[in-house]
């Protein structure tokens, strides 16, 4: 068997050359491209807008249970494709707006409009296209109430409070307005109008923020000070934001266990949701107590990872009592 050859060396080399040259242009724009994608998953700060749209997938379920409608229709693709278009949008006009003090922070510094990876422009403009561009599609897909109250939570996050940040503590109570209202906005996909449920399902997202930001705050208090970000723990003296952070989160946890059965008063969910919602709530106030312990001595470092563990627990226990309440809901239906 004979091998074709080229007819010469040089045709041999200057194959090689151009096939090398072509492999490594391949692989140079994959790797463009694969940094693109993971600078996009940054800018639409991916994991946080993945748990807003789990949030919004919840009420949208339990609202067209409500209507005796399976949620497995169109109308769910449709309304969390519009409310994840607004959120990612969101995100990247939070970015453009700090991108300068994202550059002041270890956790924020890479990001792609803080180190110019994606121009202000580009940034703002992928932003506007896509809170306009998907309140409208939500207007016209699910309804014109859903669409304004997505564009009402865009604006609340953007224009109110991430100007706020730099200005007052209070921010994160303002923040947790737009933060919580992803669950009443996927309930009005489903059924068009604002009703006690969806009131409850804010009312739970409004609550649980609080201990997973005091949390948060308190992990990242050097950053945020360091960027001139006001929040509750980087109050001075630290004795008082310790006791001010543990306050809040407590406060807030504590609460958290009647409010998540607010849906059983209501009768949406029944004994086993409240059972499964009881214990969650206390696992979320233990983690809540042992982050209190900060107060104890607030310069020891230690206490970092007894925020890190209430922020994992924040995270955990959020989704577990959504999927708990879709069950026992759909339930309730059934049997
Ligand atoms: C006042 C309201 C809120 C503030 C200020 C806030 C802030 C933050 C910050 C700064 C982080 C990053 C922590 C890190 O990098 O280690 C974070 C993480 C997270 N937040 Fe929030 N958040 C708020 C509300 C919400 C809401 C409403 C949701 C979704 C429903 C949410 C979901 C998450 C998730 C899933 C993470 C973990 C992301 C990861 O593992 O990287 N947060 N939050
Ligand atoms: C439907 C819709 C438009 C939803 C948008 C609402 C939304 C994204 C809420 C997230 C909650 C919130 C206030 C996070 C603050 O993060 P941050 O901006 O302070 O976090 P950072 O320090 O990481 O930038």
């Amino acid at each position: 068997m004979s091998i074709a050859r080229p007819p010469t060396g040089d045709g041999l080399s200057l194959k090689l050359h151009v096939s090398t040259t072509a492999t490594s242009t391949a692989l140079h724009s994959h790797a463009r491209s694969s940094s693109l994608l993971a600078d996009y998953a940054t800018l639409f700060k991916l994991r946080v807008s993945t748990m807003v749209i789990i949030t919004a997938a919840a009420g949208f379920y339990l609202g067209s249970l409500r209507s005796g409608i399976s949620p497995f229709h169109m109308g769910l693709l449709e309304a969390l494709l519009g409310i994840a278009v607004v959120t990612a949008g969101s995100s990247a006009l939070n970015q453009a707006l700090e991108r300068t003090t994202d550059r002041l922070m270890p956790r924020t510094a890479s990001r792609p409009m803080a180190q110019n990876r994606i121009s202000l422009a580009h940034g703002l403009i992928i932003g506007f296209l896509c809170v306009f561009g998907g309140s409208l599609y939500l207007a016209y897909a699910t309804n014109p109430l859903t669409g304004t109250l997505t564009l009402l939570t865009a604006v609340g996050y953007v224009a109110i409070y991430t100007p706020l940040k730099r200005i007052t503590t209070l921010n994160t109570f303002i923040g947790a307005f737009p933060g919580a209202l992803p669950p009443l906005i996927g309930w009005t996909a489903a059924r068009g109008l604002i009703e006690w449920p969806a009131v409850a399902l804010f009312a739970i997202l409004f609550v649980w923020q609080f201990p997973h930001f005091m949390a948060i705050g308190w992990m990242y208090r050097a950053d945020y000070a360091q960027a001139g970000i006001r929040v509750t723990a980087t109050q001075e003296p630290l004795r008082d934001a310790a006791r001010s952070s543990a306050i809040q989160s407590l406060f807030y946890a504590v609460l958290m266990i009647p409010v998540s059965l607010w849906t059983t008063w209501l009768h949406v969910t029944g004994l086993p949701y409240a059972i499964v919602a009881g214990v969650l709530g206390l696992w979320y106030l233990y983690a809540t107590l042992r982050f209190v312990r900060i107060t104890r001595n607030p310069s020891d470092p230690e206490n970092r990872a007894l925020a890190r563990q209430l922020l994992k627990v924040s995270v955990i226990y959020l989704p577990l009592l959504l999927l708990a309440m879709m069950l026992n809901a759909q339930g309730r239906l059934l049997f």
